[in-house]
């Protein structure tokens, strides 16, 4: 790399005030900070924040490509997502890279794989399929009853017991319950300030919900070695505790612990915020309410949806993929250079974070035409606009970290969707006009509430 290329220090945007950077910005505005930067100085900006260093921002397809792909050797998602080792410890496969991630990527991929999800009644598949949907029929069998209701808090519990459920094979609710509890705090952990582990901060309150899961997960793991039952071989733990690789390496139970907390972490407060998004836009739009249902009921009908349906609902997929792009649930992807990067004229430095944003891309009206309109049929043939330029819709993330997790998450949210418009139409405030252009999250998500109304079964 040349004297051609420009310091990354001379981008646009701003390293903000002295030691505290735009920390106080970034955690008081969230994905609102990124979208007024992006607006003000366009695809490449540059920022700062204590306790992070130096950022390059970098918006589109391409930088996508770059960082998720071509140039994924010299970025480190270690060093990037070391913010999340507090919660997943750094021997969890996404703080990992290089042969030490490829290795653990290679005995996880197969909990999770495509190909097993699309064959009904395989196994391991159908039993994660009937814990999924007996876990939402049970979870919102009394919304219709209950008035309004709050819909982050309920889709988390839900989809955080879907998770215990089917990664632990946790039967008992009080346990779910107190899963629930400890994950709660130990997420909302990362949001102090003080790094300290003790009773008094947010951080040690944290570790110590942290401590619990742990030796919650080693207890079931030792029940499980104890009782050498081959039932509990089929959920995600008994398969982590079964894996071998080609060279006869196990998971030892440090790493199975560490992985299965990211699971259930990565598992539930993405589902439950992109459902959020989904009912939100759904219970505002009579229209498409409609639509689904229609849909629905020619292919379904009024029977429980089955692992055979889901690849017969293009406008459900749609549809998911719209709230996908509109309302990302990990709004920027963090890595750290730790060599020299090049891009767009500029020469990054290794030791500058490197942060590529699904929210900012999928708004790009190069891309999406209208792009603030939540219009499901652009996926569909023959607008198909993600499909042009690779790495145009990137909510899964992409590349050699691409979200483990995805199929699982778009099994969890049909059988979600099904079952609410089986039984239920229903409403949501506030508005989409009131939340436009982009969700923040401290102010507005806290207030989405929801008034579900039983509906009687449509006769054929
Ligand atoms: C709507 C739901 C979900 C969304 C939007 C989502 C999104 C993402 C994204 C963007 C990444 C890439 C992160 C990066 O490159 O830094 C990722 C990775 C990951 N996700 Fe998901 N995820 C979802 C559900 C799940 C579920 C249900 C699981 C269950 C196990 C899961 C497990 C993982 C894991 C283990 C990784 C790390 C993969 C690696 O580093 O190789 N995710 N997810």
């Amino acid at each position: 790399m040349t004297d051609r290329l420009k310091s990354a220090e001379m981008m646009p945007g701003s390293f903000g005030l002295p030691i505290f950077g735009e920390i106080i910005n970034i955690i008081s505005k969230q994905e609102l900070f990124y979208w007024q930067q992006h607006q003000q100085h366009g695809n490449v900006f540059k920022t700062a924040a204590l306790g992070f260093g130096k950022a390059a921002c970098l918006v589109g397809p391409d930088a996508n490509r770059l960082v998720l792909k071509e140039q994924a050797d010299r970025l480190s998602s270690r060093l990037g997502n070391q913010y999340l080792a507090p919660i997943v410890s750094t021997d969890a496969v996404l703080l990992q890279d290089g042969e030490q991630h490829r290795t653990s990527r290679k005995m996880i991929l197969p909990v999770f794989h495509q190909q097993a999800l699309a064959k009904p009644l395989q196994g391991r598949i159908a039993a994660y399929f009937d814990t999924v949907q007996s876990v939402v029929t049970a979870a919102v069998a009394d919304w219709g009853e209950r008035g309004t209701i709050d819909l982050d808090a309920e889709l988390r519990e839900l989809t955080l017991a879907v998770v215990v459920k089917t990664f632990l094979g946790s039967e008992k609710t009080a346990e779910i319950q107190q899963v629930s509890e400890w994950f709660t705090t130990l997420t909302g952990g990362l949001y102090g300030l003080f790094k300290w582990d003790t009773p008094l901060t947010l951080h040690g309150r944290g570790q110590a919900a942290r401590r619990k899961i742990v030796k919650y997960i080693r207890q079931v793991i030792r029940e499980r070695v104890d009782r050498n039952d081959p039932a509990n071989a089929l959920d995600v733990l008994g398969l982590l505790m079964n894996t071998v690789d080609e060279d006869g390496n196990k998971f030892t139970e440090t790493q199975i612990v560490n992985q299965a907390i990211l699971f259930l972490f990565a598992g539930h407060e993405t589902t439950s915020s992109l459902m959020d998004w989904v009912l939100f836009e759904l219970g505002n739009r009579p229209e498409w309410r409609q639509k689904l249902r229609a849909e629905h009921q020619q292919v379904v009908g009024n029977e429980p949806i089955a692992m055979s349906h889901l690849r017969q609902l293009p406008q459900m997929s749609n549809v998911l993929k719209e709230g996908e792009r509109l309302y990302p649930p990990l709004f920027l992807i963090s890595r750290m250079a730790i060599a020299d990067i090049e891009y767009a004229g500029y020469l990054i430095p290794a030791g500058w974070y490197i942060l590529i944003f699904p929210l900012l891309t999928h708004r790009l009206p190069e891309i999406y035409q209208d792009p603030d309109l939540f219009d499901p049929d652009r996926f569909a043939p023959p607008r198909e606009e993600d499909k042009k330029q690779p790495y145009s819709l990137i909510g899964f993330g992409g590349g050699v970290h691409s979200c483990i997790g995805a199929d699982f998450a778009q099994m969890e949210m049909k059988i979600i969707l099904s079952t609410l418009l089986q039984k239920y139409d229903w409403t949501v405030t506030p508005t989409t006009a009131e939340i436009s252009p982009v969700r923040q999250p401290f102010m507005k998500q806290k207030k989405l509430t929801a008034t579900f109304v039983s509906i009687e079964p449509i006769q054929s």
